[in-house]
């Protein structure tokens, strides 16, 4: 039996290598043959997960944090030369611990890095966008790039989250040449739109800490952006699949710099030729940390499934929790068993613990029913 080992990480327990390892240990030990391939959704670990898989050079730059501070981030460039830049390294949510003010931090270092790339000559930049701490419409990473945002006196600033609705002028005449002439291809982790009841704000603003009434102000600075930038940009970003990614900063990286938004795991796949890798495959083995709802909104569980599905491969799910219900929607994309590592009733710290064993456990397991 060969099988394709392709999981996410196991967010805040196990790397997307280390899910590897331990599934892949576990079917070599029953005679199996595998191909190990960590993944990631454009989200944290993006850089780490593509250079495992693709191969490429790692660089650091020095750039500004969510508060403005300093701090090394890391991009990568991959055998083609492409470079991918992963938003989390400059703006992630783990970056901040437990100060989340999602109407104060910006994306400036992320622009930061798309420029570096453009300035060492890539002529296609990837994007990987999510696990962000930001609500800023990419603002902040345009604004690097030599977008101007003037307030309605003509102050230039750089909006944040919180002064998105002062936005009374976008100017694009300053945008880096090197970077206007790149191609920006971005890997959206999620696909929910820019603005409303599933958008940036109200689905994963209080996860950085906006509670209502901040949720209702960022969602009212989206629209406002997306209003200046149909006037100032022609272009119409609001009911965008994806454009509500990373705090709208898919919705920006369209309008400012001409990206071209696709779901996240499938630049992974198409960079690892997944359909090749299928062929001779007798099953895939994924996971993540969780597998809930948001699962089937374009996540790695989703994009594999997808994709393993045309090929009748079967598709097996290892997460830290799954929720009840989504096995049922999973099965309509192909997903054939989902299985929780994590025995009923334990609480998350200790699971997240105890992850390492309750993964090669169920792995087992898994290897023991499928070989
Ligand atoms: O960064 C975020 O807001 C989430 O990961 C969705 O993109």
């Amino acid at each position: 039996m060969h099988v394709l080992v392709v999981p996410d990480s196991f967010k805040g327990s196990l790397s997307a290598a280390e899910v590897c390892g331990l599934v892949g240990e576990a079917f070599v030990a029953r005679g199996a043959t595998t191909r190990l391939i960590p993944v990631a959704d454009g989200g944290e670990g993006t850089v780490d997960a593509m250079l495992l898989a693709a191969g490429g050079e790692r660089r650091v730059d020095t750039v500004q944090g969510p508060y403005g501070q300093p701090l090394d981030a890391a991009r990568a460039i991959l055998p083609d030369g492409t470079a991918l830049v992963e938003l989390a390294q400059a703006a992630g949510l783990t970056l901040v611990g437990e100060d989340r003010r999602a109407g104060d931090t910006t994306t400036y270092g992320v622009g930061e890095q798309i420029r570096a790339a453009a300035a060492e000559g890539a002529r296609r930049i990837i994007v990987g966008i999510g696990g962000s701490a930001t609500n800023d419409g990419g603002c902040g990473a345009a604004a690097a790039c030599g977008v101007r945002f003037l307030d309605d006196e003509a102050n230039e600033f750089v909006p944040v989250g919180r002064t998105l609705t002062d936005v009374a002028v976008i100017d694009l005449a300053g945008l880096d040449p090197a970077v206007a002439a790149a191609e920006i291809v971005v890997m959206c982790d999620v696909d929910n739109p820019l603005t409303g009841e599933h958008g940036a704000a109200a689905v994963f603003g209080p996860q950085k800490g906006a509670d209502p009434e901040t949720v209702a102000q960022l969602d009212a600075g989206l629209r406002h952006l997306a209003e200046v930038v149909r006037r100032d940009v022609h272009v119409d970003v609001e009911g965008l699949d994806g454009a509500g990614a990373a705090g709208g900063m898919g919705g920006g990286l369209v309008a400012f710099l001409g990206g071209t938004l696709r779901r996240g795991i499938d630049v992974v796949l198409d960079a690892v030729r997944f359909e090749e890798q299928l062929a001779g495959a007798d099953a895939v083995v994924t996971g993540e940390g969780s597998f809930d709802s948001q699962s089937l909104r374009g996540k790695v569980v989703h994009g594999i499934a997808a994709r393993a599905q045309p090929a009748g491969v079967p598709v097996h799910v290892l997460a830290g929790r799954v929720d009840e219900g989504v096995l049922e929607a999973a099965r309509t994309v192909g997903v054939a068993s989902a299985t929780a590592i994590t025995p009923p009733g334990v609480p998350i710290e200790q699971a997240i613990a105890e992850a390492r064993t309750n993964l090669a456990r169920a792995a087992a397991a898994l290897a023991e029913r499928l070989v």
